[in-house]
């Protein structure tokens, strides 16, 4: 992986979410920690071209994110905080082979796909049921199988734990840990981004504090005072 920012920076009218950024990430397992409205997601966006900035660039694995938008949008997945908002057919097998639709397959090679990646997040059996049924666990897994289905090189997961029950955030940690992918983790669950490679903590649209995560969640803490 290979994500570089130029004196990227995001404004939203007169606000300033994000200051000029240049910054280079290459470690597997990258946590993103700061209080809330500190942009975080808006630093996150930023890296599928969800968000386009408003001075300098973000290329990811070569690519920018403005002039080649959608080979950004396949190199980089990004599951939303709320993955009601992922999910959108009524059966969850024909949401997870709708993010194929682009690619031209054949429909035994659209089923093999599917059925590869339930398999792999443990949720074949829930394959035919109603999305709007599932629970907040069953649906941030399938969440993650409606956008790994497509085989991103990196995904970017915006609190992957919020709203989750203690069972639910510990199968969504272990997920995570198994998991072969480039990893960025926006999240406020401090617990989860521990053994990580690499941890960015943003303040005010700065980003302030840059190491491995024991440092830098002690950095957290203090600005926190907690
Ligand atoms: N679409 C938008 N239009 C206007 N302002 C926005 C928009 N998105 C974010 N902002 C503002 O930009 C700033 C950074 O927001 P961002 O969502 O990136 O923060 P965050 O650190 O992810 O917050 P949280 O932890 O609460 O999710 C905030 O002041 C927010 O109000």
């Amino acid at each position: 992986m290979d994500i570089h920012f130029e004196q990227a920076s995001v404004r939203y009218d007169a606000r300033t979410a994000l200051e000029p950024l240049t910054l280079r990430l290459s470690e597997r397992r990258i946590g993103v920690i700061g209080l809330n409205g500190s942009g975080k997601t808006t630093f996150a966006r930023l890296i599928n071209g969800l968000v386009k900035p408003s001075s300098g660039r973000v290329c990811v694995n070569g690519f920018d994110t403005v002039k080649n938008a959608e080979t950004v949008r396949a190199e980089a997945g990004f599951i939303f905080q709320n993955p009601q908002n992922q999910i959108i057919l009524p059966i969850l097998k024909e949401d997870i082979a709708l993010g194929l639709k682009r690619k031209k397959l054949s429909n035994a090679q659209i089923e093999a796909a599917v059925a590869a990646v339930l398999a792999r997040f443990g949720i074949p059996h829930l394959a035919d049921r109603r999305t709007h049924e599932l629970s907040g666990g069953e649906l941030q897994l399938s969440a993650f199988a409606s956008v790994l289905v497509t085989e991103p090189k990196i995904l970017i997961l915006d609190e992957p734990t919020n709203q989750l029950d203690l069972k639910n955030r510990n199968l969504v940690e272990r997920t995570m840990a198994g998991m072969d992918e480039n990893l960025i983790v926006i999240t406020h669950d401090l617990a989860l981004i521990e053994g990580f490679d690499r941890v960015l903590l943003f303040s005010k649209g700065l980003l302030i504090g840059d190491g491995n995560p024991g440092d830098v969640i002690a950095q957290y803490k203090t600005l926190a005072g907690a």
